[in-house]
């Protein structure tokens, strides 16, 4: 018997995201809801957070969270990432209701191990673009479309987008999802990732206060 129950096709590239399980999550904040999906199409595992009745038809709180291993689990304070996510997963369940969507695409796409080798030429001296760039990589080599179907099975249609990044902004809307307000989403600031999030700021365009 499996717990495959539902195949949902993407517009564009035949992308296939099959939704596979559900669970409760207690963390600190509130027992949030966890769905499992599988992208056939690329591999990745990825998962969604939903809090409260995100299907009834009113623009939910939304996160989009690409994973950051060293940042989310490893409490680097290399980034922003993990304070990021804390800070979302908290205003989701202040407001009781909310989605949160954790993508599998590290290190801004790179996989794991390149950020290691990005993180090394930061280390000398390079910011966070010059390392992509050093390594032949593009400046984000993310992806956002498992993001439709994913909100399509889990009925949510439009948002309000905690984010400081336009490029995610632009993407999730040439997807068609319907982005109400972007919610500003500035945490974790340190000393160790000043560098870094004036690189988000100059070189990426981030709507970051430096
Ligand atoms: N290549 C690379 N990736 C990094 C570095 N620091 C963090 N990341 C990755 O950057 C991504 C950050 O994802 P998000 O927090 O969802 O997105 P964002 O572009 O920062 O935009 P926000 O929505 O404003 O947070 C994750 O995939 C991290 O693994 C770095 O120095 N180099």
């Amino acid at each position: 018997m499996t717990n495959v129950i539902t195949l949902v096709p993407a517009e564009g590239r035949g992308l296939q995201v099959e939704y596979v399980e559900s669970s409760d999550l207690p963390t600190p904040w509130a027992t949030f809801r966890l769905h499992g999906f599988v992208d056939r199409t690329g591999g990745r595992e990825h998962l969604a957070l939903t809090l409260g009745s995100v299907a009834d038809g009113e623009p939910v709180l939304a996160r989009v969270h690409s994973e950051c291993l060293t940042g989310d689990a490893l409490f680097s304070r290399r980034c922003d990432c993990g304070a990021q996510l804390e800070a979302a997963m908290k205003r989701v369940a202040a407001e009781g209701r909310g989605v949160i969507v954790y993508l599998r695409q590290e290190g801004r796409g790179i996989g794991l191990m390149n950020k290691i080798r990005a993180y090394r030429l930061q280390d000398e001296g390079m910011d966070t673009v010059e390392a992509n760039q050093h390594l032949g990589f593009g400046d984000d080599e993310r992806r956002y479309d498992a993001v439709k179907p994913i909100f399509e099975h889990l009925g949510v249609g439009a948002v309000h987008l905690m984010t400081n990044n336009p490029r995610k902004v632009e993407a999730l809307e040439a997807l068609g999802i319907q982005v109400v307000t972007r919610q500003p989403l500035v945490a974790g600031a340190n000393p160790h990732n000043h560098r870094y999030l004036r690189a988000k700021a100059r070189r990426l365009g981030h709507w970051i206060p430096i």
